[in-house]
């Protein structure tokens, strides 16, 4: 293995995983550490489940990855976190990374969480999404991880005592070996700026022979063409994935554009949602789901716990709580969807998608087309096609996009 990645959650490890595809490297979604040792390709995604553990599980987590990686050859580590740095004061972005820096013993690394291709830029410092301040947007009502400052510089000095530099857009636009330059001169965490995909690509470039790179998917876009020049991989036939059969969609996202998934697919499908009050009053609400799903198996059925963020907080007084319950409930109600046969899975949110994968523990991934940009779709050994969305991602017609896809019809 030449890159390997450490996702700190399931979606954003698929994410990174379909970009590395696209820009033709063999890549190979691992849902556990345990799954790094037997991977012959030349990308190997570990989707952990740190980003909201505390700090110091989500360093080990992260450690015991690395070593593996390290095992198995990889030359480049990167460090995955999502597009609107989710995270809290305490962590989970600074701390990983500081322990990854001084683990591979690299005096600096990058920061940059630019997306572009879903709208989140990185200028002066501050992260956007579109033409809003991060802390402007739905972000900010987050459950877990209420993104309330757009500056990353200021939000990762919160969370590490590692220093925090930063490159501006001004040095990005002159190319590569000026970024290199900077770079060389940096300690520490170095926040870069990136508005478009070429920024991303000059900074790729840049980063050929760091040990170390932190960012969003779409830092990777650079990395495969710097192996190619090296010529340590050659380009990858796209695979032709796709399987039909019975589907079931599971969301247990909050974010803006899930809830507006929700509304658009309830209006032709049938639709379950969980009523979190009754389900913490102990109420039989997850045999009330599960029976939905058996009535409704033919139909593509939704079941969500998807709330608006002003119902999120009159409906639960303990979000913390109320997440873990959730995930159990839609984890369940996902293997027993596969035990009577889906094929094909949807499920929104990246916590809720991670604890889907880990329940029906399917081992390593392969990566097929893309059904939207950071999401592709994802076959297992035993058949299934699961498509898994981080919770901002998407249009609202994704849910039935995503079943399409699936089945090799769009
Ligand atoms: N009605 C609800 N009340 C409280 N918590 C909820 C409710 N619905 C969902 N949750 C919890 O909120 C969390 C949402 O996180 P998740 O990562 O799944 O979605 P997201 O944050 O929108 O997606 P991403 O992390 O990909 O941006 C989950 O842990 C989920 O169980
Ligand atoms: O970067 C993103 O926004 C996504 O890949 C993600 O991390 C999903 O949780």
């Amino acid at each position: 293995m030449i890159l390997g990645v450490i996702a700190d959650d399931f979606t954003g490890a698929g994410d990174i995983a379909g970009v590395l595809t696209d820009a033709g490297m063999r890549t190979a979604l691992l849902p556990s550490v345990a799954d790094v040792a037997a991977c012959r390709h030349d990308a190997g995604v570990v989707a952990l489940k740190t980003r909201s553990i505390p700090a110091d599980d989500a360093v080990l987590a992260s450690l015991h990855a690395l070593s593996a990686l390290r095992e198995a050859g990889c030359r480049q580590i990167l460090f995955k976190y999502c597009s609107t740095f989710d995270s809290t004061p305490a962590g989970n972005i600074g701390p990983v990374a500081q322990a990854l820096v001084e683990a591979l013993g690299t005096p600096a690394a990058i920061v940059c969480p630019a997306f572009p291709a879903n709208g989140r830029t990185v200028y002066q410092g501050h992260l956007f999404v579109g033409d809003l301040l991060l802390s402007d947007t739905g972000m900010r009502h987050h459950p877990i991880t209420p993104m309330i400052d757009s500056d990353i510089r200021r939000w990762l000095r919160h969370q590490t005592e590692m220093a925090v530099g930063h490159v501006a857009l001004n040095t990005v636009r002159q190319g590569s070996i000026a970024i290199r330059d900077a770079l060389a001169r940096a300690q520490g965490l170095v926040v870069i700026d990136a508005v478009d995909d070429v920024d991303l690509m000059a900074i790729g470039q840049a980063v050929a022979d760091a040990p170390l790179i932190t960012g969003g998917s779409a830092i990777a876009q650079g990395l495969p063409a710097n192996y190619r020049a090296a010529e340590l991989i050659d380009a990858a036939p796209a695979a032709r994935l796709r399987v039909e059969g019975a589907a079931i969609v599971l969301a247990g996202s909050c974010s803006t554009a899930t809830n507006a998934q929700v509304a658009h697919y309830r209006r032709d499908h049938p639709a379950y949602a969980i009523d979190v009050a009754r389900l913490l009053a102990g109420d039989p609400v997850a045999d009330e789901a599960r029976a939905f799903a058996h009535d409704h198996a033919d139909a593509a059925p939704l079941i969500y716990s998807t709330v608006t963020p002003d119902r999120l907080t009159s409906d639960t007084e303990a979000p913390g709580v109320a997440a873990a319950v959730i995930e159990t409930l839609i984890a369940d109600l996902a293997i027993d969807a596969v035990a009577r046969g889906a094929r094909r899975i949807v499920v929104a949110g990246g916590e809720t998608s991670g604890a889907v994968v880990e329940a029906l523990a399917p081992g390593p991934l392969r990566v097929g087309p893309s059904i939207a940009p950071g999401i592709p779709s994802l076959f297992t050994r035993s058949g299934q096609g699961l498509a898994l969305k981080s919770g901002n991602f998407g249009n609202d017609d994704f849910f039935d996009h995503a079943l399409r896809v699936l089945e090799g019809r769009a």
